[in-house]
């Protein structure tokens, strides 16, 4: 039995990406977009193309919903899809915290599975439980979050997921000096109980990150790089089969990985 699939995003770089590694995936079916510019513009291909979520997910008969949009419509989307019984796998980036708990509550009622993956890499999500653990030793520590200059969000969903890690096992302290003082605003970056985020937004980047601590004599450096948007596709290919499996909210790919060996 095939998985059937909406793509919400699909003209955007990531959700191309996705259409090829879907239709390139022999039990995976794709079955409608959620696009914005649907007027006026033509579908070549059989794929019915949907403006509004709640139609599409009321006309569609669909399992799983895969968001690559943008914060704002991305939250709408996920939540209208569990209401109508459709697992989002949600790769958007900028929800608020409130946000998913909110859609943690939904997916409980509903009982069914939902994936939000503030990045698909897994070598992202290594890094990110490097860096947890890390953390225990090294309480004094900074993010660099590096990205192509067409990002929305700043700090990026990768770099709040692996401040939240990092602060599970962080014993709390202040960092750097206390009468430091900021010449230029901003130059410090953005600051949360004492981890700073930076965050770097230039052409030619793609999606990278560097979890910096700091000891007595010493610095360990923990990166990664994605080169390309097909870094995220397996990660995608498989929490499209994990949301089948689950019955409430995932965040986070690191729940779905075996780590403790
Ligand atoms: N979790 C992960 O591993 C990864 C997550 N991301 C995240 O995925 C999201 C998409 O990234 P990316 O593809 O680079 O961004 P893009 O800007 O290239 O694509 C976003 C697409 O969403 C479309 N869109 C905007 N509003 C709506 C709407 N109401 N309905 C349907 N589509 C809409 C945009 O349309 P228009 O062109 O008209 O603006 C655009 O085509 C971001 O939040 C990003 O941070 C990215 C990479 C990896
Ligand atoms: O916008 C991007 O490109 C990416 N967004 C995600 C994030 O905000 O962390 C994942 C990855 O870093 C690429």
């Amino acid at each position: 039995m095939s998985i059937k699939v909406i793509i919400a995003g699909p003209r955007g770089k990531m959700g191309r990406e996705a259409i090829q590694m879907i239709e390139s995936t022999e039990h995976f079916q794709l079955v409608a977009y959620l696009d914005r510019k649907n007027k006026g513009r033509t579908n070549e291909s059989a794929i019915p193309v949907y403006e509004d979520p709640d139609k599409c997910f009321a006309e569609v008969q669909a399992d799983v919903l895969v968001d690559l949009t943008t914060p704002e419509v991305g939250f709408s989307h996920t939540e209208s899809a569990l209401k109508h019984g459709i697992r989002p796998v949600v790769g958007t980036s900028g929800f608020k915290p409130e946000e998913i708990d909110e859609l943690k509550k939904l997916a409980d009622e509903k009982k069914i599975g939902c994936i939000i993956a503030p990045n698909f890499a897994v070598g992202a999500v290594l890094l990110m439980q490097f860096a947890k653990m890390a953390a225990k030793y090294f309480p004094d520590v900074e993010i660099i979050e590096k990205h192509h200059d067409q990002k929305l969000d700043a700090p990026s969903g990768t770099a709040m997921k692996t401040l939240e890690l990092i602060k599970e096992n962080r014993t709390a302290k202040a960092q750097g000096h206390p009468n430091e003082i900021e010449t230029l605003a901003g130059a410090r970056g953005g600051e949360s109980e004492g981890i700073r985020i930076h965050s770097v937004r230039l052409p030619g980047l793609v999606a990278h990150e560097e979890v910096l601590f700091g000891g007595n004599g010493q610095l360990l450096t923990i990166k990664h790089d994605s080169m390309n948007r097909q870094s995220f596709m397996e990660g995608i290919k498989m929490s499209i089969d994990e949301v089948m499996k689950l019955d409430h909210l995932v965040y986070g790919l690191e729940n779905l990985l075996e780590l403790n060996n």
